[in-house]
């Protein structure tokens, strides 16, 4: 009687164990999050020719090889790799920004709980910001890239995409619009730009600062964006097939209308200034762009100064031009939310609201 319910005893111990240990592995396969990694290319996917020389190929491996590089990213996340263009971010476009916010918007009413985006660095604060007005979700999207090329001493892109994972995969990190984490740093899409063209610590947020730092694999938020971005956003790319065309012209002394006549001969919809100061036009570019503008060209001042704001109310008028001043949009994301705000409306006023809101 007694060594049966020994033996009983033991038994349901062993099941017990048993169960407990099949709860456990099955609690620890739920814990890991889901994420989708879509891959665009760049340094951080780059091969160069040494490892100790700086001429490389950007955008030379693909997503999975990438991955292959840092399997420490298994131990915390499920990850759905996607490759969805191979290039230098030079040659970045508004077709593959359309794909890819589509492509989140739809992978977002998934099980996917965040998103990672390795980006070439020249342009990947032009594709945050527009991932920033256009994603309708608060689920957490990160990008990261490199500058050193994978194949480099001491390349910082798996550290960077390890931290790019860590970060997205935090509770804390949902709802704070798009990120850029670069050497380390937490960065906002509304803000961040490249600094530098070589050095590894080259991203900042030059008028706001940054969001947080990675510490230890883990986001410590100091900041919260007060811009408008993802959910609240008024943008949406749902039924977008293109952009509007805006281009970009450049301040400097002794400037000519040259191209602001090419810009409106080739029929662009909209003009960033990228002035001088604050923002400040030449007498005779002045009266190109109000002419310009009296033919229904959107025109936005920004400027080439790296850092403050282009205020409205200073040397233009920009009422009696009809001129929107971009704050603290610097000329490339000025062009971002400009060619957004031209799929809604072409008015002035409209178009001066949302630099201030966004
Ligand atoms: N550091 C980089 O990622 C620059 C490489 C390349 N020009 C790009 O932007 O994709």
């Amino acid at each position: 009687m007694k060594k049966v319910s020994v033996r009983r005893t033991i038994s349901i111990a062993f099941m017990l164990m048993v169960g407990l240990f099949m709860v456990n592995s099955f609690a620890f396969a739920q814990v890991k999050p889901k994420i989708a990694i879509l891959a665009t290319g760049g340094t951080i996917a780059g091969v160069g020719q040494s490892e100790v020389g700086s001429a490389y190929k950007s955008g030379a491996i693909t997503v999975d090889k990438l991955l292959a590089a840092v399997p420490q990213i298994n131990n915390i996340a499920t990850v759905q790799g996607e490759q969805v263009v191979q290039i230098g971010s030079q040659d970045m476009n508004d077709m593959v920004w359309l794909k890819l916010a589509k492509r989140i918007n739809e992978l977002a009413k998934t099980d996917v709980q965040a998103f990672v985006i390795t980006h070439g660095t020249d342009t990947q604060e032009e594709t945050a910001y527009f991932l920033n007005l256009v994603l309708k979700t608060d689920k957490p999207v990160v990008l990261v890239g490199a500058m050193r090329a994978s194949t480099a001493i001491s390349a910082d892109g798996p550290k960077n995409l390890y931290d790019a994972v860590s970060c997205a995969i935090d509770p804390t990190s949902k709802g704070r619009g798009v990120m850029i984490i670069m050497n380390d740093k937490i960065l906002g899409a509304d803000d961040v730009t490249k600094t530098m063209t070589t050095a590894v610590e080259t991203f900042a947020c030059p008028n706001y600062g940054p969001l947080g730092i990675m510490y230890n694999g883990k986001p410590m938020y100091t900041r919260t964006s007060m811009k408008k971005h993802t959910v609240k956003s008024e943008f949406s790319v749902d039924n977008l097939s293109e952009l509007p065309r805006v281009e970009i012209i450049y301040g400097y002394s002794n400037v000519t209308p040259l191209f602001v006549d090419a810009a409106v001969k080739a029929g662009v919809k909209g003009i960033v200034y990228a002035g001088v100061g604050n923002g400040n036009p030449s007498t005779t570019l002045q009266d190109a762009l109000v002419s310009a503008r009296k033919s229904g060209i959107a025109i936005v001042r920004s400027s080439r100064v790296f850092s403050g704001p282009t205020s409205q109310f200073d040397e233009v008028d920009d009422e009696k031009c009809e001129f929107a001043a971009s704050w603290y949009k610097n000329p490339q994301k000025a062009r971002v939310l400009l060619m957004l705000a031209l799929t809604k409306t072409d008015n002035y006023k409209e178009i001066q609201r949302m630099f201030i809101e966004y």
